[in-house]
C-alpha cells in the first residue's frame, strides 16, 4: 500500500498535478494542509531535488509540522526542504543580501512595541497633535501602506490632497529614515525589502526563481498584495506554483489580506488547474452542518458543499450563564469532568475573539489547578524584564540599535536621566553617527559635564560584554550580563512576588537560551536574536504539553482539537461591537468566517457559550446572544440550563434588532452567583513547595478579592507571605 491510497481521489489529483500553477480550493478540514505534505513528498519520489522545494505555512508550528511529516513519509531528505513562515524566508533572503541595499547583514528586527516608540519620537520630533492623528492611527496606516508596496514617496503622492495622510507621509519617510540609521526592520519591511530586493536586483531574483522550482503556499487565503507579489515573482520562472486555502477562511482583512489574490489567481497565472474538496475528515456531521448553516448566511462567497462520513456525533452544547465569571467557572468544571473521563488536557481548546478574554478563565485555571497554556496574548518577549535583557544582548550585537541601548542605558538605574540622553543624542546627530557610538566618544561630548562619567562607565560595560561575547557560549554571555548589570540581585533584593515572577521570565529566557545552542547548528547571538524576534507565541504550542489550550480564534486557524469551546456567544462581543454598530455587511461577514474557523476547529465535540451580564471597559454591559448561535439550527443544538429562550432580550438592550427568534422552549429560571472564592489545592497545614522558595508549610491563607494572600512557613527561607496565583505553590506528600 502506497502512502497516497490513504487521499481521496481529488486529493490524489491535486497531489499528482506537479507541474504549473495550481489552486486547490476548500473548505474546512478537507485536507487541503494533508495534501500538502503528501505533494512534497511525491514530488521528492518522483526525483524532485528536495533543495528546489519551499512551502510557506502561516507560522513556524506549521512549518516544523510539515517538516516532520514528510519526513515520516520520504525518510530522509526533508531537511533540505525550505519550509518557512513570510517572514522567516524573508529574513533568510535578506541576510544574505540586504548590503545591496544599503543595509548592514547583520540587521535587528524591531517589534511592534519598538515601532511604537519610534513612532513616539518622530510624532514628538515633527509636533504631531497626537490627539488628533494618534501613533496607532499613524502606525497602522504605514503598516498598510507597507503591505500595498507603497514607499514613502507613492504614499505622498496618492494622498497630496489630504492634509492627515500628508502628514503620515512626512512621518513615514522619517520613520524608515530612523530604522535604516539604526540597521533596523520592521516585520512589514521583511517583506518590503525582499520584493524591493528582487525588483532591483535581478541576480538574486534569479537565484532564487533558480532555487524554489517548487513553490506551495497553505493558507493562501489569507496573503496580502505584497506577498503575493512576492510568490508571483519567485515562481515567474517555472510556473510551478500551487496554493491552497478557503476563501470562507479569510479572516484578516485588517492586516491587508487581499481576497483578490484568490479570486484573481487564475487571471495571473494563466493556465491554471483549479481542484475542489469536499469532504471534510475532521468533524462530526452536527459539527460540520453547523459550520454549514453558519457560513451559507454570507452572500460573498463561493458556493461549497462540505460533507463528511464521520459519524453524527454529539449535539452541540449552548450554554448561556448570569456572569462571565459563571462562564468561565463552569467551563473549567466541565473540563474537570473531561479529564476525569480520560480526556488529555491538550485535547481541549478554549477559544475566543479578544485577548483580553483569557483573564477570567486564567484565574479559574489556577484555582482548580488545571494546567493550561495561553498563546498568544502578552508575548513573553515583550515582558519588561525579558525585553531588558533582550537589549543588551541586542546592544552587544548590533551597536547601531539606538532603541535597544537608550531602553538600558538607565535599567539598572545609573543616573543617567533623559536630559544626559538628549545630548548624547544631539551629538550623534551633529557627527552622524549612531548613539552607542556617541556614548564611546563621550570624552568628546563637552555638554555631558558631570554626567561624562556616567556614560564612559556604561560604554565600557557594552566593551566589557561584547570581549565576553568573543570568548564563551551565549549561555555565558548571559550571565555574565547578569552579574555585572546587577539586574538579578536588584529584583532579588526587592522580594516582592512580582520580581520573584520576574526573576522565572529571567529563567526562562535562559531556558530559551541553552536550548538554541543545543539546537542551532552554527549559535550566533545574531541567529538567537533573530529566532526570538520571529517567533509568533502560537509556535511555542508544542504537543507534548499536556495542557488546555487558550487562544483567539484567529490564533485557531488551521489547528484542529477534539474538544472546543467558543466563549463569549454574544452580539457585542461576537460579532464585535465595532462591527454592529458599523453596520457594514462585509464586515459582519468577516466575523462570521472568523465563527466559521472557529466551529470546525472542532473534531468530536463543541460547546458555545455565552454571559447575560459582562464587564466591558470597566462598565458592566448586558448582550444578547449572538446571531451567529441563531444561525444554527435548533436541532443540532442541546441547549443547556440558564437559557432563557423566550426572552433573548436582555433586560438593558444595547443594539435593538429584530432578528426572528428562533428558539422556542420554556423559560427555566436561572439561579446565577456573583464570582465567588473557591478552594486551592492546599490549606493550612499542607505541606507545598514553591519554585525558588523550596519546601514550606502553610499557615495561613486569607482571600483577597480576587486572590489568595498566603503565608508559608519555608523550611530554608522563613515565613514568606504571597498570592497563590503569582507563588504557583504546589501540594507535595505529607510526611
Ligand atoms: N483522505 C483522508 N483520510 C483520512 N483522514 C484525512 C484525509 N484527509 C485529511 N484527513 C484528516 O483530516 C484532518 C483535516 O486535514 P487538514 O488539516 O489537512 O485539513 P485542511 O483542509 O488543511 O483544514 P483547514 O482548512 O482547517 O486548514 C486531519 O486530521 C487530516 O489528517
Ligand atoms: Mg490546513
Amino acid at each position: 500500500m502506497s502512502i497516497y491510497d490513504t487521499l481521496n481521489e481529488q486529493q490524489r489529483e491535486a497531489v499528482f498535478c506537479t507541474e504549473g500553477p495550481l489552486l486547490l480550493l476548500a473548505g474546512a478540514g478537507s485536507g487541503k494542509t494533508r495534501v500538502l505534505t503528501h505533494r512534497i513528498a511525491y514530488l521528492i519520489e518522483q526525483g524532485v531535488n528536495p533543495y528546489h522545494i519551499m512551502a510557506i505555512t502561516f507560522t513556524n508550528k506549521a512549518a516544523r509540522e510539515m517538516r516532520e511529516r514528510v519526513d515520516a513519509l520520504v525518510g530522509s531528505g526533508a531537511e533540505h526542504i525550505w519550509v518557512s513562515t513570510f517572514h522567516s524566508t524573508c529574513v533568510r533572503i535578506l541576510r544574505r543580501h540586504i548590503d545591496k541595499l544599503g543595509y548592514d547583514n547583520s540587521f535587528t528586527i524591531y517589534d511592534s512595541d519598538d515601532q511604537k516608540s519610534l513612532i513616539r519620537g518622530i510624532c514628538k520630533q515633527f509636533r504631531v497633535d497626537t490627539k488628533s492623528l494618534p501613533e496607532r492611527a499613524v502606525m497602522n496606516a504605514i503598516s498598510s501602506a507597507k503591505d500595498e508596496f507603497m514607499t514613502p514617496g507613492e504614499y505622498e503622492t496618492r494622498y497630496n490632497f489630504d492634509f492627515k495622510k500628508k502628514k503620515i507621509a512626512e512621518i513615514y519617510k522619517e520613520y524608515q529614515k530612523q530604522l535604516k540609521a539604526n540597521n533596523a526592520l520592521d516585520f512589514d519591511d521583511l517583506l518590503f525589502k525582499t520584493v524591493e530586493l528582487f525588483q532591483f536586483h535581478p541576480e538574486v531574483l534569479d537565484y532564487y526563481q533558480e532555487r524554489f522550482r517548487y513553490i506551495m503556499v497553505d493558507e493562501y487565503q489569507d496573503t496580502n498584495t505584497i506577498q503575493f507579489q512576492l510568490i508571483s515573482m519567485l515562481a515567474r520562472k517555472y510556473q510551478n506554483l500551487c496554493v491552497v486555502g478557503d476563501d470562507d477562511q479569510s479572516i484578516y482583512k485588517f492586516r491587508g489580506a487581499n481576497i483578490k489574490n484568490i479570486l484573481n489567481f487564475e487571471g495571473v497565472f494563466q493556465d491554471a488547474e483549479v481542484i475542489k474538496l469536499e469532504q471534510n475528515y475532521r468533524s462530526t456531521k452536527n459539527i460540520l452542518n453547523a459550520a454549514n448553516e453558519v457560513i451559507k448566511n454570507n452572500k460573498g462567497r463561493k458556493e461549497k458543499a462540505l460533507w463528511t462520513e464521520n459519524d453524527d456525533g454529539d449535539s452541540i452544547v449552548f450554554h448561556q450563564y448570569g456572569t462571565e465569571y459563571e462562564e468561565a467557572g463552569q467551563i473549567v468544571e466541565e473540563i474537570g469532568r473531561l479529564a476525569k473521563d480520560g480526556v488529555n488536557y491538550k485535547n481541549i481548546a478554549i477559544l475566543y475573539r479578544t485577548n483580553a478574554q483569557s483573564r477570567i478563565f486564567e484565574e479559574k485555571f489556577m484555582i482548580k489547578n488545571i494546567p493550561y497554556r495561553i498563546v498568544g496574548g502578552m508575548n513573553f518577549y515583550q515582558r519588561k524584564e525579558v525585553k531588558d535583557v533582550i537589549c543588551y544582548l541586542k546592544a552587544v550585537d548590533n551597536g547601531l540599535d539606538d532603541l535597544a541601548v537608550k531602553r538600558i542605558i538607565n535599567v539598572p538605574r545609573r543616573g543617567i536621566g533623559a536630559t544626559t540622553i538628549d545630548k548624547v543624542q544631539t551629538y550623534a546627530i551633529e557627527q552622524n553617527i549612531g548613539f552607542l557610538d556617541a556614548c564611546f566618544e563621550a570624552r568628546q561630548i563637552e555638554s555631558l559635564a558631570n554626567a561624562k562619567r556616567k556614560i564612559e562607565k556604561f560604554s565600557e560595560l557594552i566593551a566589557d560584554f561584547r570581549e565576553q561575547a568573543q570568548k564563551g557560549s551565549l549561555e555565558d554571555l548571559f550571565h555574565y550580563i547578569l552579574k555585572q548589570t546587577g539586574y538579578v540581585t536588584g529584583l532579588e533584593a526587592e522580594g516582592t512576588e512580582e520580581a520573584l515572577v520576574r526573576i522565572e521570565n529571567i529563567n526562562e529566557l535562559l531556558n530559551k537560551i541553552v536550548a538554541y545552542e543545543e539546537a542551532a547548528e552554527d549559535p550566533t547571538l545574531s541567529g538567537l536574536l533573530e529566532e526570538i524576534a520571529l517567533v509568533a507565541d502560537i509556535d511555542s504550542l508544542e504537543d507534548s504539553d499536556n495542557r488546555v489550550v487558550l487562544m483567539t480564534l484567529h490564533s485557531a486557524k488551521g489547528l484542529e482539537f477534539p474538544y472546543v469551546f467558543m466563549s463569549g456567544m454574544e452580539d457585542g462581543i461576537f460579532p464585535s461591537y465595532m462591527t454592529i454598530i458599523s453596520e457594514d455587511q462585509e464586515e459582519l461577514e468577516e466575523e462570521r468566517r472568523l465563527c466559521y474557523v472557529g466551529i470546525t476547529r472542532a473534531k468530536e465535540r463543541l460547546y458555545l457559550s455565552a454571559a447575560k451580564r459582562r464587564m466591558m471597559q470597566g462598565r458592566t454591559q448586558f448582550n444578547k446572544v449572538s446571531r451567529f448561535i441563531d444561525e444554527i439550527p435548533q436541532e443540532l443544538l442541546k441547549l443547556d440550563y440558564g437559557v432563557n429562550l423566550n426572552d433573548k432580550r436582555p433586560d438593558h438592550d444595547i443594539f435593538s434588532s429584530n432578528r426572528r427568534t428562533q428558539f422556542r422552549k420554556p423559560f427555566q429560571k436561572h439561579q446565577f452567583a456573583e464570582p465567588k472564592a473557591e478552594s486551592l489545592s492546599y490549606g493550612a497545614g499542607d505541606r507545598v513547595s514553591h519554585i525558588k522558595f523550596g519546601q514550606g508549610t502553610v499557615m495561613e491563607i486569607v482571600s483577597g478579592g480576587r486572590d489568595y494572600e498566603v503565608t508559608v512557613d519555608f523550611d530554608k527561607h522563613g515565613v514568606k507571605k504571597m498570592f497563590a496565583s503569582f507563588a504557583k505553590l504546589k501540594k507535595t506528600e505529607q510526611n
